[in-house]
């Protein structure tokens, strides 16, 4: 077991590239089981997640290879086994295996996901949109069973705008005969990304990205090759760690629509950023930080994968900033952490109230989940002294080479074996 220790205090400079979208490639690598020849898919980002995924396509009887970032499936040969194991509970992302076995075999069964604790995450909305379009769902001994004699499209409304939702039953109604119509879907630029792939492999798919989608089903899906969007939540873990530090840093290789909530933010307080094409610059070296409220929603608004490193950003603003988080109301768990390296924050409700500037000093601390992980790193960035991170598992889920990409930036980071010399003091 490693840890992450940081030695704080030096602003970041230069330039970061950004790795094909987490959030996207847990749902693109279910869908290639929809096709009956090789796909091929680029960007993909090298993570646990993916590493997962790999895993379970080959359970099934998938081929797969990855390579510096391509990855290639042939799922000509994949049966509807069962996969009910521990791995499909690692990540949460294992439900798009239910959309896409079912609109594959008609049949799929499908271990209950697991992923970030951030309070409960329901999946009745995926059920809803299942059995609409003639599905017998029953959940068994910790595992969904999912059974149809046809797949026919429907009229499903989402009673809450739901990624995961939209995506799973985009990905059984592409094989469902005649139309279906998704109303209140969500429109994240997965969401877009998903629908782009099964465009190419042949489904007949428009409107994603708006709250209608509309889909005619068709016969067979083929193979074919797309690459994966920018990682919209890590260019905006490298774009609020650069303000924190007051540092310079040109996020390169992004979309700059898919972060304008962020980007917003950021102007509003006191933040220097500059959109070009395909990179984002931030310059805070001048900036005097001023507080902010955050509210998280659904896209375009401000996203929740954010409002954890946010956190982090605010105890270095100037008043009090409010962050509420509409979509997970209980993702505060980065708080009690941060509380130990100095901050002053308390949580009431689904709010955290932030009252800033406290400088933090460095400590021994431990990423619960994801975001978490992100925003202690980038307190350990800011903070005097040494950080030392445990839960780095939940850090390898969604960040490519965290490390070596802060590390391009002038920090001091690295790893440390658990059972290593790791007092909190620099060894001379
Ligand atoms: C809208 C939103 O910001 N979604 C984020 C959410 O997606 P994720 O796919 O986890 O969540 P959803 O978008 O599906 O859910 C949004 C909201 O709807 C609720 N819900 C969802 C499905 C369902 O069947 N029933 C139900 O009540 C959830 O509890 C949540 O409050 O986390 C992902 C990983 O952190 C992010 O990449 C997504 O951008
Ligand atoms: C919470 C996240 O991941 P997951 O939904 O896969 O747990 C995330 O990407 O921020």
């Amino acid at each position: 077991m490693e840890n992450i220790v940081i030695e704080g205090g030096t602003p970041l400079k230069g330039r970061v590239q950004i790795s094909g979208a987490k959030n996207s490639a847990v749902a693109l690598i279910p869908a290639t089981i929809l096709a009956e020849s090789e796909t091929v898919i680029d960007n993909v980002p090298n993570i646990r997640d993916v590493h997962i995924l790999i895993e379970l396509l080959k359970e099934i009887g998938g081929q797969v290879r990855l390579q510096g970032g391509e990855l290639t499936v042939d799922t000509s040969r994949i049966k509807a086994v069962p996969l009910t194991n521990g791995r499909v509970k690692q990540l949460r992302a294992s439900y798009y295996l239910m959309g896409a076995m079912l609109g594959r075999f008609k049949r799929a069964s499908i271990g209950l996901p697991g992923g970030c604790n951030l309070g409960p995450r329901p999946i009745d909305q995926h059920i809803k949109g299942f059995e609409a379009l003639g599905a017998r769902v029953r959940t068994e001994k910790g595992a969904i069973h999912l059974e149809a004699e046809r797949l026919r499209g429907a009229r499903i409304y989402l009673d809450v705008v739901s990624v995961g939702a939209t995506i799973n039953i985009m990905l059984a109604a592409v094989k469902a005969e005649g139309q279906t119509i998704i109303e209140n879907a969500a429109k994240e630029p997965e969401i877009v990304d998903v629908a782009t792939l099964l465009s190419s492999m042949g489904a007949k798919i428009k409107g994603a990205g708006t709250d209608v989608i509309r889909i005619e089903g068709v016969k067979r899906l083929y193979g074919c090759r797309h690459s994966i969007i920018p990682d919209r939540i890590e260019t905006g873990t490298f774009m609020i760690a650069a303000a924190a530090s007051r540092g310079q840093v040109m996020v390169d290789q992004v979309i700059p629509k898919h972060v304008e909530a962020l980007s917003s933010k950021l102007r509003e307080m006191g933040v220097k950023v500059i959109e070009a094409d395909e990179h984002i610059i931030v310059d805070a070296t001048q900036s005097t930080l001023k507080a902010v409220d955050i509210k998280t929603l659904v896209h375009p608004g401000f996203p929740t994968d954010l409002q954890q490193p946010m956190t982090t950003l605010l105890t270095q603003a100037e008043g009090t900033s409010i962050v509420t988080d509409t979509i997970y109301s209980s993702r505060f768990k980065q708080v009690d952490e941060l509380r130990r390296m100095g901050a002053n924050i308390k949580v009431e409700g689904r709010s955290a109230i932030i009252n800033g500037p406290t400088p933090l000093t460095g400590a021994k601390v431990t990423a619960t989940d994801l975001r978490a992980g992100a925003a202690l790193v980038i307190a350990g960035i800011i903070a005097s002294g040494l950080t030392e991170i445990s839960g780095v598992e939940h850090i390898e889920r969604g960040y490519e080479q965290l490390e070596a990409k802060f590390k391009g930036l002038g920090a001091h980071i690295w790893r440390q074996s658990r059972e290593g010399q790791v007092p909190l003091y620099r060894v001379k």
